[in-house]
């Protein structure tokens, strides 16, 4: 198994390191555009190797898709990140053009690969890819929704007072501050309803902190967050890398699923080998439905600023 992922950046490093950690990949291949950054890091992780365990081999790459070639799965974390006070839809200029690139430089030499963008505006960069590369739907999937649910649990089991461990849900939308739509409604801890033990106000504060969660890392750290995001990378390259049938929230072009057409955007979706093998429609209450209505506008907005 082979996975190639662009951008030694924050979150690149952070999704490389996953998945050694994990282990389930013969090579992880890094490529970067600044000279010697991704070789750099590479050798750096390498370096752990003999600490943490792992035998997947890292290599580094500045730039050369040659050293890509054949890859089963590519991730695009490349572009830049935002500011504290910025959006993620201001990135749009000069990621969609970094995105457009790289995809296309990618599949040159992965013809049969499975693409996880990372990207900001995710779920923009998603359709993009979809529009301009002619990949099958099933082999094209923003990550957001994974990380997204992640931070919902966290919030979960704070309100809760209770391990992370306890708790699931799950938000499906868009990966933007207004547009994640966090399912309270569905969430649980062990099988019982989390409306059981928390106050619907203390659950719309749990969906607020929610939405806000990059924003609110954004601010602490001067730049947006990685270890998460790597993380829930990994969980989407060892779920396809496995053939798990996993359920994770996945950016996904929907063809009339949740009643929505020709948008990439949050819903459930089954990983296995063949990258999305299932969109999952699940029963939304009109609240839930209309706001992934909302949320789908506000792509839909970002999208038309694409030069397609
Ligand atoms: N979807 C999500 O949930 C999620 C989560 C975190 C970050 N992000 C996004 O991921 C992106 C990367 O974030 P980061 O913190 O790693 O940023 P970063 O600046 O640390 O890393 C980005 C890397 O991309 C490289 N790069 C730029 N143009 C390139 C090109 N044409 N080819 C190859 N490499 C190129 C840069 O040299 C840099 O090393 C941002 O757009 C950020 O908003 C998305
Ligand atoms: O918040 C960001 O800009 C980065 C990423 O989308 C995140 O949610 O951490």
């Amino acid at each position: 198994m082979k996975v190639t992922v662009v951008g030694a950046g924050a979150v690149g490093a952070s999704c490389a390191e996953y998945i050694a950690i994990k282990n389930f990949a013969s090579e992880v291949v890094l490529l970067d555009i600044k000279e010697g950054f991704a070789e750099g890091k590479a050798m750096d992780l390498m370096q752990t190797a003999s600490l943490n365990g792992f035998d997947t081999k890292i290599t580094g790459i500045t730039n050369d898709y040659t050293a890509t070639a054949d890859s089963d799965i590519c991730v695009i974390t490349s572009g830049i990140p935002r500011k504290p006070g910025m959006t993620r839809e201001e990135l749009i200029d000069i990621n969609a053009g970094i995105v457009k690139t790289v995809s296309s430089s990618l599949i040159k030499h992965s013809p049969k690969t499975i693409i996880i963008i990372v990207s900001n505006p995710m779920d923009t960069m998603t359709y993009l890819v979809h529009k301009t590369t002619g990949l099958p739907k099933s082999r094209i999937i923003g990550m957001g929704g994974a990380l997204d649910s992640a931070r919902f649990k966290y919030r979960l089991a704070e309100a809760l007072g209770a391990p992370i461990s306890d708790v699931d849900g799950m938000v499906i939308g868009g990966h933007s501050d207004t547009g994640m739509v966090p399912l309270t409604r569905l969430a649980t801890r062990n099988s019982v309803l989390v409306s059981d033990f928390l106050s619907e106000e203390r659950l719309n504060q749990v969906k607020e902190d929610t939405k806000v969660g990059g924003a609110t890392l954004t601010k602490l750290l001067g730049t947006s967050a990685w270890y998460a995001p790597g993380a829930a990378v990994s969980g989407l390259v060892q779920a396809i890398a496995c053939d798990q049938k996993k359920m994770f929230p996945c950016s996904v072009l929907l063809e009339g699923e949740y009643g929505l057409n020709d948008i990439c955007i949050g819903a459930p979706v089954i990983l296995g080998r063949n990258g999305i093998e299932k969109i999952v429609e699940i029963e939304l209450n009109d609240a839930e439905k209309a706001h992934m209505k909302e949320s789908a506008e506000g792509v839909k907005k970002t999208n038309d600023l694409l030069a397609l």
